[in-house]
Order: structure tokens, then C-alpha cells, then sequence
């Protein structure tokens, strides 16, 4: 018998994807470093809500420190700044032969092959939207792309079995020989994600807005520019069209793949990103500099410039320590700095 899926983070993400693979019939252990939540995980069910499927599913859950016994397969599903600390505790419970497959935003893999070896980690991109909402309760806000790819395009058996079993959560998970395109997409996408933070309207609203898409354009020009010298070719997913962000690009394109991404986020209950959720609600560090940081210093090593994205992580460490409020002047200002 298999080793039951390993989801470390069990939050917005981590526990979407866990109840998910629960209800299809998936042994699943989650580990978290909240207690309040591995308590009610363990005590109530993990209760899922939103408009995709609302359930309790019941699996064992542990704290990092109290979980036990080797695992084949592990998602990683903690924000960017845990997870040289989560994969380094992780490490000890993944078998010779199992693999990390990170459902983060940002390039994860890198950090994470350090730790348990690039032939123990495979690739994988999420777009879709959840909501850590209280312990032992979390919202999946709206489905969205899923996608699983190893490092090196390469289609092997545990990369077909992984795919199949990202089905069970989301029928339309694809299998990629280019994860990195779908990983540096959503840096593109996700540095446009970071900017509608520095305001409190949400996602859809912002890229709506005429006099924000200046600013949100020439940022993701900025990051196709870097993940383009970085010999990256990036995807498209869920309205994102990286060629809408190309140097150049007519602005009919860039306004379609707006709008796509609008009609894609006006579908969910997830209204805000994550980041907006983790300066507005939980009121703590965001990822900007373990997401962005990476950009930044890919195009300093290819002398590709990115000063709208450092001038970006400057602001969000202003909001995160409280030296500067959500204002659509934000927003507009990194356009003026365009
Ligand atoms: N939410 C969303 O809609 C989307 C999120 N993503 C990405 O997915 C990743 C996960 O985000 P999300 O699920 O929203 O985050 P959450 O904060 O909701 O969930 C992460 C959970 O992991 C816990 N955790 C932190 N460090 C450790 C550790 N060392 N060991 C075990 N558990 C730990 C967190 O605890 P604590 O709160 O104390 O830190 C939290 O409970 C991020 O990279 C995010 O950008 C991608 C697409 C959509
Ligand atoms: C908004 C979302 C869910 C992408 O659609 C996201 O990635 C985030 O909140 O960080």
C-alpha cells in the first residue's frame, strides 16, 4: 500500500487541494505549524467552504515537529518566506524515492532541490483562488489553473502519476514539459497581483481600472523581460497572456488579456489576493521579497533593469511595516515611475 500524500501547509491551498484529494478517495496527512488549526483539524474535520464544493473531511493532522513516518509524495503549500524552513523540516519524512512538489507562488523549486535534491522535486504552478479563514476552516474561492511539470520537461512515470492525481482536484490540470514557462507567467502575473495590494480594491477592480493598466502593463513588460533573457518562454493560464506583456505588444492585446483576467477573477469568491489578505486581514509580512526578490536579481545577473518591480517590494515593506496605507496613489505613482 502507498504511503498516504503529504500536504505541509495545510492553509488556503494546502487545504483545498488536501480536501480535494480527500473527497476523491485519496489517504492524505496534513501537517501545520498552528496549533489552533491541527487541533480543530483533528477535533471537528477540516471544514471546507466557497462556492466549489463545501464538505468536512477528516484526515490525521500534525504539527511540524510531532508528524511521523516517510512519505513518497509531499506538497509543499507554505508561503515563499517558510519554505527553506518547511523543506528543511519536511526533508527527513520524504522517502529516497519520493519527490516535493510545490504548490507555491514563486520559484520555490530552487530553494527547495537545495534541501532534498533537484531529482526529489518536481514543478508545479496553481492559480486557483482559497481563503485561510479560521482554524480548521478554509474557503476555495474558485477553480483555477493547476498544472505539474518536471524541472527538466522531461515526461516520467512519476510525473504522469502526479498528473493523474492533480485530476482528482482539478479535472483540468495539465501536464507541462515547461513548467518554468508557467512558473515565470505567474511572476508576471503575480508582480501585477503585488501592485493592485498597494490599493484596497480588489483584483478584478484594479485591472478593470483604465488608469491603473499604465502601471500593471509596464510591470509585467518588465518581468516578460527578464523570465525572456533567462531563456524562459512564458505560458498563458486563466486570461494571463504573456504575449499581451511582450515588448511591443498592441494595446488591444494588452487590454483582451486584462479583460480576460478581470472576467477570470470576477468569477471567484477570492476577491483579493493573497497579498492584500496578508497586509489587510492577517496583518504580517507578505512574500514580496521571496516572490519578487528573484526577479530582481535574475535581471541584475542578465543586466536586464527592474526598477518598477524593486520600487514595488519597496513600497510593500513600507505597508508591511506600516509606514505607508493601501491608496490608489500607490498604484498610480509606480505608473508615473514608469
Ligand atoms: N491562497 C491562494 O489563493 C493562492 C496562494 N498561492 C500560493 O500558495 C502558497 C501557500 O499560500 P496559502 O495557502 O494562501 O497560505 P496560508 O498562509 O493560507 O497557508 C500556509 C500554512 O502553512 C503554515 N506554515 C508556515 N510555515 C510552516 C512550516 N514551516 N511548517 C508547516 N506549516 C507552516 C502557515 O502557518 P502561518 O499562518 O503561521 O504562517 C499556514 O497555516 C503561497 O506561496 C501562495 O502565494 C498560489 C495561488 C493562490
Ligand atoms: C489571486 C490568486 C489566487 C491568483 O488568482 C493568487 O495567486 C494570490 O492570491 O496570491
Amino acid at each position: 500500500m502507498r504511503a498516504p500524500i503529504l500536504i505541509w501547509g495545510a492553509g488556503a491551498i494546502g487545504g483545498s487541494l488536501g480536501a480535494g484529494l480527500i473527497r476523491a478517495g485519496h489517504e492524505v496527512v496534513f501537517v501545520d505549524n498552528v496549533p489552533e488549526h491541527v487541533a480543530a483539524i483533528n477535533e471537528r474535520g477540516l471544514k471546507i467552504v466557497g462556492p466549489i464544493f463545501e464538505d468536512v473531511v477528516r484526515a490525521p493532522a500534525f504539527l511540524s515537529d510531532e508528524v511521523e513516518g516517510s512519505f513518497e509524495r509531499a506538497f509543499l503549500c507554505v508561503k515563499a518566506l517558510h519554505t527553506e524552513a518547511a523543506a528543511s523540516a519536511l526533508a527527513p519524512h520524504l522517502s529516497a524515492q519520493g519527490c516535493v512538489i510545490s504548490a507555491q507562488n514563486g520559484l520555490n523549486e530552487l530553494v527547495i532541490e537545495k534541501i532534498v535534491g533537484r531529482e526529489r522535486t518536481v514543478g508545479c504552478f496553481v492559480n486557483f483562488g482559497a481563503d485561510y479563514l479560521e482554524p480548521g476552516v478554509v474557503q476555495y474561492s474558485g477553480r483555477g489553473a493547476v498544472v505539474v511539470g518536471e524541472l527538466d520537461g522531461q515526461e516520467t512515470d512519476r510525473v504522469i502519476e502526479l498528473h493523474r492525481l492533480l485530476q482528482d482536484f482539478e479535472p483540468n490540470a495539465v501536464l507541462t514539459a515547461n513548467i518554468w514557462g508557467y512558473l515565470w507567467g505567474k511572476l508576471i502575473y503575480g508582480a501585477q497581483l503585488f501592485a493592485t495590494a498597494l490599493t484596497n480594491d480588489g483584483i478584478a477592480d484594479c485591472m478593470a481600472n483604465p488608469a491603473f493598466r499604465p502601471a500593471l502593463t509596464a510591470l509585467g513588460q518588465e518581468v516578460g523581460a527578464v523570465a525572456k533573457a533567462n531563456g524562459v518562454t512564458t505560458e498563458a493560464f486563466n486570461g494571463f497572456d504573456p504575449a499581451a506583456f511582450a515588448p511591443g505588444a498592441p494595446q488591444s492585446l494588452i487590454d483582451k488579456s486584462f479583460d480576460d483576467m478581470v472576467a477570470f477573477n470576477r468569477r471567484s469568491a477570492k476577491s483579493h489576493s493573497g497579498i492584500w489578505r496578508d497586509l489587510a486581514i492577517r496583518k504580517r509580512r507578505t512574500e514580496a521579497e521571496h516572490q519578487l526578490g528573484p526577479i530582481v536579481e535574475t535581471g541584475r545577473r542578465l543586466g536586464v533593469p527592474t526598477p518598477l518591480t524593486s520600487r514595488l517590494i519597496g513600497m510593500i515593506i513600507e505597508m508591511e511595516n506600516g509606514q505607508r496605507s493601501f491608496s490608489a496613489d500607490n498604484l498610480l505613482a509606480l505608473g508615473r515611475a514608469s
